[in-house]
Formats: structure tokens, sequence, C-alpha cells
């Protein structure tokens, strides 16, 4: 199996829609690639869907986001919450229309922004970051800007999240595309299924997969996260450290 011969030391996760399971598989990375001896921390720069935490103790309530919350569980270095995920917004809804409501705007310059900090600050860790992105690749951040923008001004390699299910192959061939139409690196894919259903044929679905995310990005299935999988340890192994930078475990403050 050839993998790339590149290690990152920071990649943004993103899927095949909203739901896929993006926050499943980044949560099994992290914990993976600790138990395999790796520092690596999970940002979630851009969330919707909010609630607020210390209401009676405080004047000024936090609002967490959920997604946030389970990368901050896995990480092996605890952050302040605002580094992790400086854009949490109220309603589950598409960010920049959530953002709207309370009087925000997003930009492709203000998430560059985030994201450079938040690679930095990784760095400065001696810590390998993955980011969570929100939605699927094309999220707006504004009637002209997508997340995918910014990846690309950054151009950050990129794993990507297929939910299993009927559709499922034209989601991630128009994803790929996009990705590869932008120059930048598939450095591989997640197989995820959120539904406790399997889909009909899964085999034959996961084989053109795999040829089709071979043949286009060189880029291999890192990951194949049956519904209700627990242990991260026995997660079968792919070869896909190959990809992490190997960052110790213990390097970090
Ligand atoms: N393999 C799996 N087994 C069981 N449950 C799963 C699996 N993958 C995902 N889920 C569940 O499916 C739901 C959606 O997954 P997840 O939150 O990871 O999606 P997402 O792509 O991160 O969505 P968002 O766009 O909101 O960030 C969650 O409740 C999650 O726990
Ligand atoms: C609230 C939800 N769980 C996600 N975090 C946001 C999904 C945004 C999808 C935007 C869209 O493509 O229509
Ligand atoms: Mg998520």
């Amino acid at each position: 199996m050839s993998l790339h011969k590149r290690k990152y030391d920071c990649i943004f996760v993103t899927g095949t829609d909203t739901d896929a399971g993006k926050t499943f598989a980044t949560e099994k990375l992290i914990k993976s690639l600790s138990y395999h001896g790796h520092t690596w921390l999970a940002t979630k720069p851009i969330a919707s869907g909010s609630r607020a935490i210390n209401e009676d103790k405080s004047e000024h309530p936090q609002k967490v986001n959920d997604d946030a919350l389970k990368l901050a569980n896995a990480n092996p270095l605890q952050w302040p919450y605002e580094w992790l995920n400086p854009l949490c917004f109220q309603q589950p809804i598409a960010p920049h229309i959530a953002a709207q409501q309370e009087g925000r705007e997003l930009s492709a310059a203000l998430l560059r922004n985030i994201l450079t900090e938040q690679k930095q600050r990784a760095q400065q860790q001696q810590a390998g970051l993955l980011i969570e992105g929100a939605g699927g690749w094309l999220l707006p951040l504004n009637q002209q800007e997508t997340l995918a923008d910014v990846i690309e001004q950054l151009n950050l390699p990129v794993i990507v999240v297929v939910r299993m299910q009927l559709g499922c192959l034209n989601h991630a061939l128009l994803t790929l595309t996009d990705i590869l139409r932008r120059g930048l690196i598939v450095a591989g894919w997640i197989a995820s299924e959120p539904s406790p259903q399997r889909m009909l044929n899964y085999t034959e679905n996961l084989e053109f997969l795999k040829a089709a995310f071979r043949q286009r990005a060189n880029a291999e299935l890192l990951l194949e996260l049956a519904h209700g999988c627990t242990d991260t340890a026995a997660i079968e192994q792919r070869g896909y450290t190959n990809l992490f930078k190997s960052v110790p475990a213990g390097n970090g403050v």
C-alpha cells in the first residue's frame, strides 16, 4: 500500500456533509494517535449550535458547542475553550447565518487568522493539529467565500470523512474533485457509519471509493468506523500513522 511519503503536522478534516461523522472520526484519530505515542490536538474553529454553561455561577455564562467539548475531551493537552473554538454561535444552522443573527460577519481573512493562530499554538506545544471543519467542504462564510478558500490559502492537506449511505459516491466525488481542483493534497479518507442501518452493498461502495480516492488523489482509506465502534486501540491500522508527523507524547506544556 503506497501512502504519501510526506508527513503532516496540520491536517484539515472535512466531510461529505454535516453529520458525516467528522467529530466522531477526529476523536478517534486523536485517541489513536495518543495511543501510538503522538501528541495531536483537535480544534473546531467555527461551530454553530451552542448552550450556556455556568449560568448560575456567572453573569456572563460561557457558550459551548458539543463538538468542541468532545474534541477537548479527546485532546491530550488542554487548551482554554476560546483557543479551541473561537467562533461559537447559538443556533444550529449554517454558521454564517447564525453569525449574522448575532450581529457578526464571517470572512476568509478572519478564519485564516484563527487557523494560523491555532497552528502556531500547536507548534509551540510541539503538537500536531487536526482542524475540524463545519458542514461539508464548501461551507459558506459569506455570499462570496467558503471555508475551502481558507484551506486553499493555507495550503493544508485534507482528510475526507465519507458518510457511508446511499448518495455518498456523488458527495465524495464532488468533494474530492474540488479539493484537487484547488491543488490541495488529500492525506486520506475515512469511512464513517453514523447510522445503525448499514447501507445496501456497503462493500461494493467501499471498494468504489477506495479505487476513486487512490486513482484520483493517491489517497488511502485511513479508518473504517463501523457504527458504534468504541475501541480506539483495536481500530484496524492501515499504516496511517506514516502520515502524521511523529510528535512524541508528553512534549507539550
Ligand atoms: N461510527 C459511528 N458510530 C456511531 N455513531 C456515530 C458514528 N459516526 C458518527 N456517529 C454519530 O453521528 C452523529 C453525527 O456525527 P458527527 O457529530 O461526528 O458529525 P459531524 O460531521 O462532525 O457533523 P457537524 O457538521 O455538525 O460537525 C453524532 O451523534 C455521532 O456521535
Ligand atoms: C449545525 C450543524 N450541526 C453544523 N455544525 C453546521 C452545518 C452547516 C451546513 C451548511 C450548509 O451546507 O447548508
Ligand atoms: Mg462535528
